[in-house]
């Protein structure tokens, strides 16, 4: 039976004379990893930025579990149960993991200023059920070794790692992963893969993924959705999309860009 989770119809977006997202939809099922693809420029980032309501569509809808996401403010979306990770990691450097995460579980407080400032039970309960939370996403992503540690001297891999447990520690039902392998090298981004497959089996958190590292891709996604120009081209699994001959000639088009880039430098 189909469980729809995030629903986009028919939007677009333009930036001045650049139309960034043209008529784009789609549908998110719960539990599924999604991932969308396609050369730079294609609009990827753009649609995170409007489920995140960083940006509001020119035209056409977004819905989550059926409520229109034009009707929720922007610091209301991480409350509704979406987190995000960015394509530059977006910590707080100079203080530890622990803290991190601490801070980006603050949003579940259910608690008032003043039952804060007297301690009262209901607020030592909420400080618990905290702790253990991002204690669990400690254990879940093997950060144990990392939990005092101050961001600012973490490598970068280990950061990426951090940035994931942030978003994880807001109980997220929908995870937006902008590039999660970015910077990574290949040891780093196999790590990546087996995380992301761990979240969804482990806490069933429905992943929606930009990615461009195709073996990623392949690995960890139900389906893939693939752009260009801010239209899509093709939607289905990893294999039936990479397949599809409007995909490869999108990517034939900038394989053929690197390879006569490469002939300039040798020139
Ligand atoms: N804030 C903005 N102002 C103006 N143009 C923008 C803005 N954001 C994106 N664009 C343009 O919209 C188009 C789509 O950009 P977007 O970043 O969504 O692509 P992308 O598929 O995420 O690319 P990449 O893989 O390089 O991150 C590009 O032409 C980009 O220059």
């Amino acid at each position: 039976m189909s469980d729809v989770m995030l629903s986009a119809r028919d939007l677009s977006v333009r930036f001045g004379g650049v139309l960034a997202v043209n008529q784009v939809s789609f549908d998110v099922q719960r539990g599924e990893v999604f991932t969308l693809i396609g050369p730079n420029g294609a609009g990827k980032t753009t649609v995170f930025n409007l489920i995140s309501r960083i940006y509001a569509p020119t035209a056409g809808s977004l819905a989550f579990e059926g409520r229109a996401l034009a009707e929720v403010p922007p610091h209301g979306v991480a409350a509704l149960g979406i987190a995000r990770t960015f394509q530059n990691i977006e910590l707080f450097e100079h203080a530890t993991v622990l803290q991190n995460l601490l801070i980006g579980r603050h949003i579940h407080r259910a608690t008032s200023v003043w039952s804060e400032l007297l301690f009262t039970r209901r607020v030592r309960a909420s400080e618990r059920e905290t702790r253990r939370k991002v204690e669990e996403v400690i254990d879940l992503l093997d950060l144990q070794h990392y939990r005092d540690a101050l961001v600012a001297g973490l490598p970068y891999g280990v950061r990426k790692v951090v940035e994931l447990a942030r978003a994880l520690s807001t109980e997220p039902k929908l995870l937006l992963l902008d590039e999660p392998s970015s910077g990574l090298n290949v040891e780093e981004t196999g790590d990546m893969a087996f995380w992301i497959q761990d979240i969804r089996r482990e806490l069933g958190v429905t992943v929606l993924m930009v990615e461009h590292d195709m073996g990623l891709v392949s690995k960890v996604s139900d389906r893939v959705l693939a752009m260009n120009q801010g239209e899509v081209l093709a939607l289905g699994s990893p294999a039936e999309v990479q397949a599809d001959p409007a995909v490869v000639e999108a990517y034939l088009g900038t394989v053929d860009d690197v390879a006569s880039l490469r002939r300039e430098v040798v020139a």
